[in-house]
Parts: C-alpha cells; structure tokens; sequence
C-alpha cells in the first residue's frame, strides 16, 4: 500500500478497479493512495470496529454492504487486535459525525491515522451483488493522484498481485513473542481452573478473554511454535485460532495439531483452527467462491438438530463428507463427524472427533459484536480438559456424546 497523506482528503475522487474490469466511482474516504487485496464483502451491520481489527481480513478489501458504516465512531476497548488489518474499506456512507456514549475517534480519522485507504460514496449492495455472482476476487481502491491513472494502468496493477488462493499470511499477522491472558485481568477471582496453550494465527482479543472469564489462563503463541513450545507450557489444553491466509499453507500447524491428537491433549479450534482440524484428520480445504462474512450466518448443531445464528468470516472451508460418522483418512485419529453445517449452502461448519477430545468451529463463537449463541462451546472445551484431568493420564478418552449440555450465563441471559 502506498499513501499520500495530506495531498487528497474526503471528498477527492476515488476508484474501486474490480480484477474483471468493473470500476466503481467514489470519493477518497481514510488514507488517500492505493490498497490492492481481495474484494470480500461482510453483511453486518453492526461491529465494523471489530471487522477492520480481525486479523482474518488482512490483504483483503472489505466491502461493507450495510450502507451506513462509522455512526458510532471507534474507541479503544472494542478493537479485536492492536491495529486495522483491513488492507482497503469500502463503504457507501459514511456517517459525518460520530454518536455514541463510548466513542473517542470517527471511523474517518481512525483509518486516516492508521494509514488505511478506503472509497466512500459507492453502491456497496451493487457491488456485494456483483460479488456474490462473479465470486471474491482481487481488487484495488485508488485514490488522490493515484485515481488519475488511466483505468488500463490501474486494471493492470490489480491483476499483478498475487491471489488469496495459495497464500500463507498467519505468520504474517501473529504475535512474535508469547504472552499471557490471565483469568484476573477479565476480572476472575480465584485461582486460574487450566491452562490452554493458544496458537496465535491471527487471534482476536475476545478468545482470551472468554477463557478468562471462564477461569482459564491462555498462553499465547507465536503461529511458528513447536508441540515441544506447547508442551513446555504445561497446558490442559490446545487452541488454535481464525487466521488470514488459505488453510493448505498451513503445513507446520497441521503437523503441530497431527502430534497434539497423537498426544490426546483436549483441543479445540476455531476459523482457520478448524480447517487446521480438518487437514489434521486428513481432509481437503477448498476455496469458497464469495465466502460467508456477517453476523446473521445460520448454522445446525446436527447433534442437537438446534440452530445457532452465528458470526462468520471464512473464504475457505473444509471438504469432509456430511454423511457420518466416517473414520478419518489419517486413520490413526479414529471416527469423525460434521457437527455443524451452514443452513445456507451446507457449507462444513464444524467437526467433532468421536475418539478424541478434539473438535472445532467455522465460525465465531468469540464474537464480540455478537450474536453470542455459541460461547458454549467455550464451556464444552473447559469440560473436555476437566475430563482429562479427572482420568489423569493427559487424555480426556471423551465421547462426543458427553459433552455438556448445560447452558453458559450468556444463553440464560438470553
Ligand atoms: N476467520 C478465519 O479464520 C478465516 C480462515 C481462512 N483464512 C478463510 O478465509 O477461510
């Protein structure tokens, strides 16, 4: 990404170059310059300050189809991560000023700050529909001088970078040094129940802080760590985070995961820790043709036969037969099934193995935006670690019936 801070500011022309040669013409909205990545769109209409700090959005254009962004500015407790991973923003309307209690900033002046180029004044339902029919692809946002370069120039530069498909990005975006959540800094009182080892992949800030909340102490990991890093940590249990970047990059993290079921440590993954799940027991990753991206994503508990409306944001997903049980391909892990499917396109949103204490999300029962309908499964992987700590020997030799039923104080709450 290139800048030219203080020659073009809201209000100067501004383009969207789409790889099949589509433009949409704006104004410059944040950083003026060029961002190049992958057009994404994302349907919430709330959480646009968690969705620009997800770490899964980095190198990709975020097209904010609800047409109002930015009316309740930003603040400092909301952000997923410590900066904007959003490599451009799209939006049709940005609000002028912000109203909220809790806001310290615009949106405006937050990208502004944080160098991120975005294009305001587009239609982004328009440009979702195109999307959804032509599927993500790459894309530029250009502008100040750079929305003066003749559209043949500016296609050209979109189609030379590189394609999601086939990208490794996690290293990218994690955590280079490890570092600790402590169950007393989200205001546990006691001693922390277990420890969980975290890989960092891109993690979001309300991971740990459910497992706090919960009594549990997360050591966070850099993406590149060993299983001897995990198990220098003495924890209970693994974790394995959303992360950006296409999941059969993911060598080193499937061969971490391979040795943590060999070891039948608790595990449980979520986004990208779920395709790593998958690759683990030996199943493929596909890219989606436009992904799921929102807030409203309905999922089957097919275990339950209940419905979660949940938080998603996944390019990419797991290609593991719905009919199941089935033993794994990597045989050695034992029986596997597809515990959660999209209602939308029975896209794999979940896999729970039966012979292990292992299993893993597509989607975002972190959500902080919401909706909350899944923090249990935060729950369901504290009773596989008790589990394993009841019998001793490090494993939690846990059917998948077993988990606990019992409901977390955010779905009474509900
Ligand atoms: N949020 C995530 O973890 C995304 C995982 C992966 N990068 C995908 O797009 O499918």
């Amino acid at each position: 990404m290139t800048t030219h801070a203080g020659v073009a500011g809201a209000g100067a022309e501004a383009v969207l170059i789409l790889e099949d040669g589509r433009s949409f013409r704006g104004r410059s909205y944040g950083a003026p310059g060029t961002a190049l990545g992958e057009a994404v769109f994302a349907t919430g209409m709330t959480g646009y300050q968690e969705t620009i700090t997800d770490p899964s959005y980095a190198r990709q254009l975020v097209v904010q189809t609800a047409p109002h962004i930015g009316n309740t500015g930003v603040n400092r407790d909301d952000a997923e991560s410590r900066r904007i991973w959003v490599a451009g923003y799209v939006v049709r309307d940005s609000a002028r000023r912000p109203s909220n209690w809790r806001s310290e900033k615009s949106l405006d002046d937050e990208l502004t700050e944080q160098g991120v180029v975005g294009i305001q004044g587009v239609d982004t339902r328009a440009i979702t529909r195109h999307l959804r029919e032509r599927g993500a692809m790459k894309a530029g946002i250009f502008s100040g001088p750079d929305a003066a370069r003749s559209d043949a120039e500016l296609l050209a530069e979109v189609k030379g970078q590189r394609s999601m498909e086939g990208f490794r990005l996690a290293e990218e975006v994690s955590a280079t040094a490890r570092y600790v959540v402590e169950p007393s800094d989200h205001g546990w009182d006691g001693e922390p129940r277990f420890t969980v080892a975290a890989l960092d992949l891109g993690i979001k800030a309300m991971t740990p802080k459910h497992f706090a909340q919960r009594g549990v102490r997360t050591v966070v990991l850099p993406a590149d760590s060993t299983y001897d890093d995990v198990v220098a940590v003495g924890a209970d249990g693994v974790f394995m985070s959303n992360g950006p970047g296409d999941p059969s990059t993911a060598d080193a993290q499937v061969s971490l995961l391979r040795h943590v079921l060999d070891a039948r440590m608790p595990f449980f993954g979520i986004c990208f820790g779920n395709q790593i799940l998958g690759r683990a027991l030996g199943f493929g990753t596909y890219k989606l043709r436009y992904g799921h991206r929102g807030i409203n994503q309905p999922v089957l508990d097919r275990r339950t036969g209940k419905v979660e409306i949940t938080s998603q944001n996944h390019g990419f997903a797991v290609d593991a037969p719905l009919e199941g049980p089935v033993t794994a391909p990597e045989e050695r892990f034992g029986r596997v099934e597809v515990s959660h499917v999209c209602l939308n396109d029975d896209v794999v949103e979940g896999l729970a193995c039966l012979d292990l204490p292992a299993f893993s999300v597509q989607y975002h029962p972190e959500a902080a935006a919401g909706p909350h309908d899944s923090a249990y499964l935060f729950d369901r992987f504290i009773d596989f670690m008790a589990e394993a700590a009841r019998s001793g020997d490090g494993s939690g030799k846990l059917d998948a019936s077993e988990v606990s039923k019992a409901p977390t104080p955010a779905q009474e709450e509900n």
